[in-house]
């Protein structure tokens, strides 16, 4: 097992990376306070670890709060249901929830802990890659709303996150791909070693090589731990960790929560947020081709819907949580390996970023 530490003052925890670990009882035990747990998950992952899970805290007071499966139910009735659970188990303000699952069960059991009788303890236990890379650090929680996507939330920290890879075992390879996407998203905005690493394992990464799979949640998680103990509730850096999410958001928001995958519209708008790095002149088309390569390489669609139009992307855009006074603010790529959030761009670059040919490009680099 290794060990990595979120550090942030007295909200600071443990990020553990290992095999089989959702047995190790006495591991999470170290974490809970009190005698009562709830378990929060869905009905996919329910009858993959939830037994599992529950013979391992032997001794405590156990509830499950089992949830439909699915980016669309990340919303207000479906974290009712955790409140439900946890009201008519009688759990207490000394309760601590487990999040069992992918990122959708990791943001709304932290938001339901953030909120039940005003704030509760919580563990994370990722079980899809991009959880694992990603969601289940830096306390960020929440849900969608029609109108966007994650509009409604908290920062609110675990107590620790428990990364059990070998739960990847079952997890389908389009959701791996997905989580691929924001793998390679360290690397372009803060670790380029890191990509050129990529290269050389993407295909390990996708046939599920265990030590492949160990270092990339690895750098990944330190990545990720080391923006968020520079920057918690996002006033500078962390915004980095936003690379295609502006452009990816609007897709997740126009097609229809779950349509596409969080971790595929991530994919294809990074792709416009490179194209638009490129077009500033900030990196090279070849820059711009190799990252798109390896997108390609992970699985990844690199071409946005080709039913959203320009002012379907600057109609979900304008709604963005990095839009200040009303201006754009964007994630791009001053050169490989470092990003910049920037509104400093003209309308045209930005009108022609949404109106490129990413069909042509991508067939070109197929
Ligand atoms: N809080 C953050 O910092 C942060 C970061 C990135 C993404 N997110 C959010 O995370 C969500 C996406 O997370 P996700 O990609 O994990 O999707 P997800 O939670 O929907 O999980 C993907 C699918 O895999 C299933 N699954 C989970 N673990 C499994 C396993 N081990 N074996 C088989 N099936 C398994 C799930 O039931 C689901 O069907 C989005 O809502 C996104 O906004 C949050
Ligand atoms: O942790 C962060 O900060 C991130 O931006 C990570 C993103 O991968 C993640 O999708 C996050 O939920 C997006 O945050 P949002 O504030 O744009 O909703
Ligand atoms: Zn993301």
């Amino acid at each position: 097992m290794h060990t990595l530490h979120v550090d942030l003052g007295e909200r600071s925890y443990p990020i553990y990376i290992g095999e089989q670990l959702i047995d190790r009882g006495e591991l999470l035990s170290r974490h809970i306070r009190g005698k009562q747990v709830a378990i929060i998950t869905n009905d996919t992952v329910a009858p993959l670890y939830l037994e599992r899970l529950k013979r391992s805290l032997n001794g405590f007071a156990i509830a499950s709060v089992v949830l439909p499966d699915g980016e669309a139910h990340k919303n207000w009735q479906t974290l009712q249901l955790i409140f439900d659970g946890l009201l008519q188990a009688r759990h207490d303000r000394k309760t601590t929830l487990i999040a069992l699952g992918g990122g959708v069960i990791g943001d709304m059991a932290g938001f339901a802990a953030a909120c039940y009788q005003r704030g509760v303890e919580f563990i994370q236990i990722p079980t899809t890659l991009l959880s694992q890379v990603d969601s289940s650090v830096g306390g960020k929680t929440g849900i969608n709303h029609p109108l966007g996507k994650n509009m409604v939330g908290a920062f609110y920290q675990p107590q620790a996150v428990l990364i059990d890879t070998a739960t990847l075992k079952t997890l389908p390879p389009r959701e791996l791909s997905a989580g691929l996407a924001e793998v390679i998203k360290y690397g372009l905005i803060c670790d380029e070693p890191f990509l050129g690493w990529l290269e050389d394992h993407v295909e390990e990464l996708r046939e599920l090589d265990s030590a492949a799979l160990k270092e990339a949640i690895g750098r990944s998680c330190a990545a990720k731990a080391r923006v968020v103990g520079a920057d918690e509730r996002e006033t500078g850096v962390r915004a980095t960790l936003n690379l295609g999410h502006t452009f990816g958001h609007a897709i997740e928001t126009h097609q229809g929560y779950g349509a596409w995958l969080h971790g595929e519209a991530v994919s294809a708008g990074t792709v416009m947020a490179l194209e638009m790095s490129q077009r500033l002149g900030w990196i090279t088309a070849a820059d711009r081709d190799r990252a798109i390569r390896l997108l390609q390489r992970a699985g990844l669609p690199v071409v946005p819907p080709s039913d959203m139009s320009a002012d379907d992307f600057m109609h979900h855009m304008a709604v963005d949580k990095k839009v200040l006074d009303g201006q754009l603010r964007l994630v791009l790529l001053r050169r490989l390996g470092e990003a910049v959030v920037t509104s400093d761009f003209s309308s045209d670059a930005l009108e022609s970023t949404l109106r490129a040919d990413y069909g042509a490009m991508a067939q070109q680099l197929a």
